[in-house]
């Protein structure tokens, strides 16, 4: 088992993430980082060109790992600029929602994720893109990013504002039309939501591909089929009991790559962020494109 000495770290902390007090976690970075003779740089986001500052920050100085302490958001703006370099990213889960370090297994207790600081091993993953633009996790056309949509535009975080808006739109919701050309089958039909995923489960938990490998070279598009309104319970139920292919409501496409052709204009987001890329969305597999620092208990384990 090869474990890396990570020597020079950038930490990008999100200092609003899941409403969480940050200075001690900054302290026992430090300490951490003083502890094993690590250099280290951390830098705040402020919600405004942290792409941009990161890229900067990376471009000057040769970093072993870049951490993101935050929720999905700023995991996915620290992935992106990392996916095809032989820099690792490192996950502290520290939003409201860290859909991505759970399906790593990455620890959500802070203390433990800290440990992977000096102690880890590195891992590659698939990662996708949606014409052109990265996506590490769940990107969604349909139901979900209508929420997602609503929940960006409103004031208020956190899980509960999330479910306020989806009762809000649930009930008056239509599934739309789509056609999926992917390099084994062609599905056209409606659908209450698609959902194209590299990765397993919401940051809620909703776990919408249960059987999906981060490192296969695969991605599911996920769909859930119109359904009567009346059964929405029980796929709820499926989707937090690791069960949803067994609804009759569901269909799984597995591929490396497809076409979505998004006849109604459907809203979607990728890993979180409301986009438009249009209403033809060509989807394409990079395998195994991003280094990860995960736990060393991982070696055993499929990812
Ligand atoms: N200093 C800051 N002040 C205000 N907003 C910020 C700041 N830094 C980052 N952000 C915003 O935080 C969001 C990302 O949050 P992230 O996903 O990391 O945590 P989260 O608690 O899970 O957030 P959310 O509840 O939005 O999912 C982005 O919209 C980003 O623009």
């Amino acid at each position: 088992m090869e474990i890396q000495k990570l020597r020079n770290l950038l930490f990008v902390i999100n200092p609003i993430a899941g409403d969480i007090e940050k200075e001690e976690l900054e302290e026992e970075i430090v300490s951490i980082c003083k502890d094993h003779g690590i250099t280290y740089d951390i830098y705040r986001t402020t919600g405004e060109n942290d792409k941009e500052v990161i890229k900067a920050k990376m471009a000057e100085s040769k970093y072993d790992g870049v951490f993101a302490a935050g929720g999905d958001g700023t995991v996915s703006i620290v992935a992106s600029l990392l996916i095809g370099t032989t820099t690792p990213l490192g996950l502290i889960p520290l939003g409201s929602g860290n859909g991505l370090s759970k399906d790593l297994d990455i620890p959500q207790d802070t203390e433990e994720a800290l440990e992977l600081i000096h102690h880890n091993i590195i891992r590659n993953i698939d990662t996708i893109t949606l014409n052109g633009y990265p996506s590490i996790h769940l990107s969604d056309l349909g139901f979900n990013a209508l929420v997602v949509k609503g929940f960006c535009e409103g004031g208020t975080r956190g899980p509960g504002a999330y479910a306020r808006v989806a009762l809000q739109e649930y009930l008056a919701y239509e599934s739309k039309t789509y056609r999926i050309e992917t390099d084994i089958e062609t599905f056209e039909g409606k659908a209450f939501m698609v959902t194209i995923a590299n990765a397993n489960a919401f940051g809620s938990n909703a776990n919408i591909n249960p059987n999906g490998v981060l490192n296969d070279g695969r991605f599911e598009i996920c769909l859930i089929e119109p359904f009567p309104k009346a059964a929405g319970i029980a796929i709820l139920y499926k989707l937090y009991t690791d069960s949803i292919d067994t609804s009759v409501y569901t269909r799984r496409l597995s591929c490396k790559t497809a076409t979505i052709y998004n006849l109604e204009h459907e809203v979607m987001h990728i890993d979180g962020e409301p986009v438009d890329l249009g209403d033809k969305v060509v989807v394409q597999m990079h395998p195994k494109s991003l280094k990860v620092i995960l736990p060393v208990y991982q070696d055993e384990k499929e990812i």
